[in-house]
């Protein structure tokens, strides 16, 4: 019996999503099976597409074309112009990827870009991102974002909101739950408990008080407990210490305070084949690096090595 497809969700349509889509299946026709659940108007004009009828279809399909579970987002695309008309279709279409997933139709979600903004406006999308989404679509309390290339991986303690609001956001509970989410993810996916790096807040990790005290008051006492549990944890690290090559063989993640203390240093490293991975759902969801690119939208020149990538990925823990 063929393995189960992979489902990949529309994304922004005025971003490159439609655009990658089809690289990515061009790339990976003999190797795995996926389908798009999107509006087949929205793909670029020559493009190989099967319409399918239901997920089962697609590993058949491949060989012939890109499979789409074909919907009717109600406008066309217009590369780097989002419509807000498109909003709950972008939307709908994670919510029937994640459906499918959980009536075993597919083995896995991955997720193209969306612009957030678009979907808050169009739509009302209330969630800052797909992560919060999609714990939310999977009955869970509380997920982590990790991302993820070959040098590295890193989970950010509080992710999308303003740099102002990280110190009051970052509780001890909060980290704990990233930590333990973290550790019990990578250790199922890995096949041992990871080595886990944990960053501290401030500049030199707080330099004993001197500047900032999350790490003596917070930080330190919650990693000295866990430890008594048997993680294996680093930290509080300075943040701007921890990720040249021999600081990083140390560890197996980084978790961070905030998105772009974890994230500058992984796009930084590779940006073209980083893969952002939702832990602690219960079912497998990666998605590329990057975001809706709406400045190279309709150039086709979107690279899609970290879409292929994320493909791969959720193939691997899928498995
Ligand atoms: N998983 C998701 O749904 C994500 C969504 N976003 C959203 O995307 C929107 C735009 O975000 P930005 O910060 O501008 O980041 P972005 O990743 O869309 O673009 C940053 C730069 O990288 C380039 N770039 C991105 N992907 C590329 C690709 N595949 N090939 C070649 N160049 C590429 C763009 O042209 C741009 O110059 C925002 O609404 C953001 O929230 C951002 C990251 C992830
Ligand atoms: N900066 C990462 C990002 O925006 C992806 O977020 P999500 O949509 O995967 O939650």
């Amino acid at each position: 019996m063929a393995a189960l497809p992979i489902a990949l969700t529309s994304g922004e349509p005025a971003g490159v999503g439609p655009e990658i889509a089809p690289k990515a299946w061009a790339a990976l026709k003999d190797e795995l099976s996926f389908f798009l659940i999107g509006d087949p108007r929205h793909l670029p004009g020559g493009t190989p597409v099967v319409e399918i009828a239901d997920p089962s279809e697609a590993p058949g399909a491949m060989a012939r074309g890109l499979p789409v579970l074909a919907r009717d987002f109600g406008a066309p695309r217009v590369p780097g112009r989002a419509n807000p008309v498109h909003a709950a279709h972008v939307v709908g279409a994670i919510a029937e990827g994640v459906a499918l997933v959980q009536a075993g139709k597919a083995a896995a979600i991955t997720t193209n870009p969306i612009h957030k903004k678009a979907l808050q406006d169009g739509a009302g999308f209330a969630f800052p991102g797909h992560t919060e989404y999609l714990g939310h679509l999977a009955g869970r309390d509380r997920v982590v974002m990790m991302l993820a290339c070959s040098a590295l991986r890193v989970v950010p303690t509080t992710i999308h909101i303003p740099l102002r609001d990280v110190p009051g956001a970052l509780t001890p509970a909060l980290l704990e739950e990233t930590i333990r989410i973290t550790d019990a993810d990578l250790a199922a996916q890995l096949g041992q408990r990871p080595r886990i790096a944990v960053a501290g807040l401030n500049p030199h990790a707080g330099e004993e008080g001197a500047m900032g005290r999350e790490e003596i008051e917070m930080i330190a006492p919650l990693l000295d407990r866990l430890r008594g549990e048997g993680f294996t944890l680093l930290g509080p690290l300075p943040a701007d210490t921890m990720f040249h090559p021999p600081a990083r063989a140390r560890y197996d993640v980084a978790v961070c305070m905030y998105h772009d203390q974890a994230l500058i240093p992984i796009k930084t490293l590779d940006f073209a084949s980083g893969v952002n991975v939702t832990l602690g759902l219960g079912f497998v969801r990666t998605s590329p690096d990057h975001g809706t690119a709406f400045d190279i939208a309709g150039t086709s020149t979107a690279d899609p090595s970290s879409l292929i990538a994320a493909l791969r990925m959720a193939k691997e823990m899928a498995a």
